[in-house]
C-alpha cells in the first residue's frame, strides 16, 4: 500500500495514546514464559511483539519471526534452554542477513546446541534445547546489545547463573540497563561493574507480580518531529509516559530542545510544545550510540528545518531492518538534501529547499516510513509500502490522521 500525504496542518492540542514499548514488551514476554507468575499490562500491539508472543506459546517445530530482530535474538537464547525441544528459527530475507554469530558463539560456550542451516553466522538456526551449566563467557559488545540482553534474559535460569565479560566499546547501553532493571523488578539479582555483568541463578520461585509497560519512546519520536516542524505555540499530548523511563530513547526530551520543542511531564503523559523557532545557522551535533532508533527521525527533522546535522555512533544502523545509513542518504537526497555517510556517521548539509511530490521508498523498514511522514507539514509526498509501520506501531497512520495529516 502506497500512500500520499498532502501538505497538512497540525490540529492543535490533540491527545494520542501510543502502544507499549516493543523493547520492554519483548523482554517481559520472554520472562513471563520463564516465570508464569508475571502479568503484563499495556503490552505492545506491534507485529514484533505479537510474533514474539506467538513463538513463545507455539509448539511448532518451525518458528518464523519475519523482520523481528529483537525476537530473533531473544528466542535463540530462550530455545537454547528448552531441554528436549528442537526448533528451527527463521525469518525474512533481511533477517537472514542480520548477524547472530556473536550470540550463537556465546551460547555455545555456555553449552548450547545450535547449528546454522544456511550461512554461517546468520539465521536460520536449528536449536536443540539443553541444560547450560557453564557460567562464564566473553563477547564483543560493539555490534548489538541485543546479544547481551538475550543472554541476560535467560541467565537466572542457568544452573550457575551468568558472568558476562563485555569486550570493546559497549553499544546501545540503555537497552542493557533496561534488561537489568526488568530482571531486578522481578527480584533477580544482578550486578554491572566495569565491563562485567553477573546474574545470580534463581533458586526460589519469584513472587506473583504485575508489570506495566511504559508506552514506546521510539514511537514518540515521530510526534517530536511533528512538533519541531510546526509553528511556535503548537502542542500535542501523548500517553502513557513517565519522567523516569527505562527506555534510552526518552533522551528525545533533551535532544528536541535543540529543535525548540519542550516536554512537560504530566501524571501519565507528556505534552510536547513548540516553544521557540530555531535559528537556521544552528548545527545539530549528536552521538546516538545509545539511542540508534531515533537517528532517522532526527535526520528528517533537521532536514525539514533546513539545519545542518552531524550524527555519529551510528554503526549499528547498517545491520538493522535495512542499511539505514544508505536508505537515509538515498531518500533524503531525492528530497534535495546533501548527505554524506561513513560506516558510523551521517552528515547533512543545511539547505532551504524541499522537492515536492517525491515518493519515499521504505525498504521494509517501519522507521523509514514513520520518520519521513512528518515532512507532510512542509510538502506533499508519497510513502511506499506504508503498511511497514505495523512492525512497531500499527496505529501510526490513524494517529497521524487524527492530528491533522491529510493522507490518502
Ligand atoms: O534490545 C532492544 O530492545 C533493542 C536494542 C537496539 O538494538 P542494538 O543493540 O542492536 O543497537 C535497538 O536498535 C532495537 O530496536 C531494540
Ligand atoms: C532495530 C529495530 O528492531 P529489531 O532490531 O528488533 O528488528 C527497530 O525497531 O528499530
Amino acid at each position: 500500500m502506497d500512500i500520499n500525504i498532502q501538505k497538512s496542518k497540525l490540529q492543535n492540542q490533540q491527545t494520542i495514546q501510543i502502544t507499549g514499548s516493543k523493547s520492554e514488551s519483548n523482554r517481559l514476554l520472554l520472562l513471563q514464559a520463564l516465570y508464569p507468575q508475571i502479568s503484563i499490562k499495556n503490552i505492545s500491539n506491534s507485529d514484533d511483539s505479537v510474533l514474539m508472543q506467538k513463538a513463545l506459546t507455539s509448539t511448532d517445530q518451525l518458528i518464523d519471526i519475519h523482520h523481528a530482530g529483537t525476537a530473533m535474538r531473544f528466542l535463540t537464547a530462550y530455545f537454547s534452554i528448552q531441554k528436549g525441544r528442537e526448533v528451527t528459527i527463521t525469518g525474512s530475507k533481511r533477517m537472514k542477513e542480520r548477524p547472530i554469530k556473536i550470540l550463537v558463539d556465546a551460547l555455545k560456550t555456555l553449552g548450547a546446541d545450535i547449528t546454522y542451516l544456511e550461512n554461517d553466522g546468520f539465521p536460520p538456526l536449528k536449536i536443540v534445547g539443553n541444560t547450560l551449566n557453564k557460567k562464564e563467557v566473553a563477547l564483543d559488545a560493539n555490534v548489538s546489545s541485543q546479544y547481551i540482553s538475550a543472554l541476560l534474559l535467560i541467565a537466572s535460569k542457568l544452573e550457575n547463573g551468568l558472568e558476562l565479560t563485555l569486550k570493546g566499546k559497549i553499544t546501545s547501553v540503555p537497552y542493557i540497563n533496561m534488561t537489568l532493571s526488568l530482571l531486578n523488578e522481578i527480584d533477580v539479582k544482578t550486578s554491572f561493574i566495569d565491563n562485567i555483568i553477573s546474574v545470580k541463578p534463581q533458586t526460589s520461585e519469584i513472587k506473583p507480580c504485575t508489570l506495566t509497560v511504559e508506552s514506546d519512546w521510539s514511537s514518540a519520536s515521530y510526534f517530536y518531529s511533528v512538533i519541531a516542524l510546526s509553528d511556535v505555540g503548537k502542542e500535542l499530548t501523548i500517553a502513557s509516559y513517565k519522567e523516569k523511563s527505562l527506555q534510552g530513547d526518552s533522551v528525545l526530551a533533551t535532544i528536541y530542545k535543540k529543535f525548540g520543542v519542550t516536554t512537560t511531564f504530566l501524571d501519565d503523559a507528556i505534552t510536547l510544545r513548540k516553544s521557540s523557532s530555531v535559528e537556521t545557522k544552528t548545527i545539530i551535533k549528536l552521538d546516538l550510540s545509545n539511542a540508534p532508533d531515533i537517528a532517522q527521525t532526527i535526520a528528517v527533522t533537521a532536514f525539514g528545518l533546513g539545519l545542518e546535522c552531524h550524527m555519529i555512533g551510528l554503526h549499528t544502523l547498517k545491520i538493522k531492518e535495512t542499511d539505514r545509513l544508505v536508505a537515509l542518504k538515498t531518500e533524503l537526497e531525492k528530497l534535495g538534501a546533501q548527505v554524506e555517510i561513513t560506516e558510523n556517521a551521517l552528515h547533512l548539509k543545511a539547505s532551504n529547499k524541499i522537492t515536492t511530490d517525491v515518493s519515499i521508498a521504505t525498504y521494509n523498514d517501519h522507521r523509514m516510513a514513520m520518520a519521513f511522514a512528518p515532512l507532510g507539514l512542509k510538502t506533499t509526498l508519497a510513502i511506499k509500502n506504508a503498511e511497514v509501520v505495523s512492525k512497531s506501531y500499527p496505529q501510526f497512520w490513524e494517529d497521524f490522521k487524527t492530528i491533522g495529516f491529510s493522507i490518502t
